[in-house]
């Protein structure tokens, strides 16, 4: 199994790019994770006190559980991945079966700075916009599609993303194999990336 770790910024287009590659690869041969599925389970919590977690913050995420979740797919063994929920900041009861496949890609903010879980990446990537457009495009986001306000993203932002970006995501760009910007659609990059995981997949054949 081929393992990329896709890390950068939120609102850089790590999820765009992500599905860019996915688009072009045979659904039976890619499976995809997000480490927005492994935020810790916060259900001893009420909701107006996990509104106040730090979210950017590797302490938010259990990355054991997702290290041995890595772990068990490279091993062939399929894993119950948790669903979480960002209008209620918690992980829901159901699960998604995930099965092995030949490429695994594990995709966010804070993939690259951990050094267990860089270990098991075959391919690390960082996607790298300005931060100015990040922020736009996180207003954008979380207003349409995370039922969050204008005043609420940029006091989020100011608190603790931009904080936390700078001490842990920005410098976790140093482990990266490559950087994809994302000011504009990058077709090339991708295409480099599908290059790669296609002559993997032609070798395991
Ligand atoms: N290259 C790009 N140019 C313009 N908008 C983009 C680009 N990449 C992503 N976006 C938009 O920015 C927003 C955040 O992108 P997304 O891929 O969800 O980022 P991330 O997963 O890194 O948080 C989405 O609305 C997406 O459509
Ligand atoms: O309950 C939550 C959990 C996380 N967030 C924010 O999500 C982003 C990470 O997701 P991306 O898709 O990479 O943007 C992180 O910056 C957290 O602040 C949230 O708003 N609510």
């Amino acid at each position: 199994m081929l393992v990329i770790g896709v890390a950068g910024g939120t609102g850089s287009g790590k999820t765009t790019v992500v599905q860019q590659i996915v688009n072009d690869l045979p659904a039976e041969e890619v499976g995809v994770i997000s480490q927005d599925s492994y935020y810790k389970d916060l259900s001893q919590m009420s909701y107006d006190d996990r509104c106040q977690i730090n979210f950017d913050h590797p302490d938010s995420i259990d990355f054991q559980m997702l290290i041995q979740h890595i772990k068990s797919l490279k091993g062939g063994k399929s894993i119950q991945q948790p669903v979480y929920s960002f209008a209620v900041h918690n992980r829901l009861e159901e699960s998604t079966t995930i099965e092995p496949r030949k490429v695994l890609i594990v995709e966010g903010i804070l993939i690259l700075s951990q050094p267990e879980l860089r270990k098991l990446l075959d391919l690390k990537l960082y996607v790298y916009a300005e931060s100015d457009e990040r922020l736009i495009r996180r207003l954008k986001r979380d207003i349409v599609e995370r039922g969050r306000d204008l005043e609420e993203v940029i006091d989020r932002y100011q608190n603790t993303l931009r904080p936390m970006h700078n001490e842990f995501i920005e410098p976790s760009k140093e482990f990266a194999d490559v950087i994809i910007p994302t000011h504009r659609r990058n077709r090339v990059a991708v295409e480099l990336i599908r290059d790669i995981i296609d002559q993997r997949i032609a070798q395991d054949q």
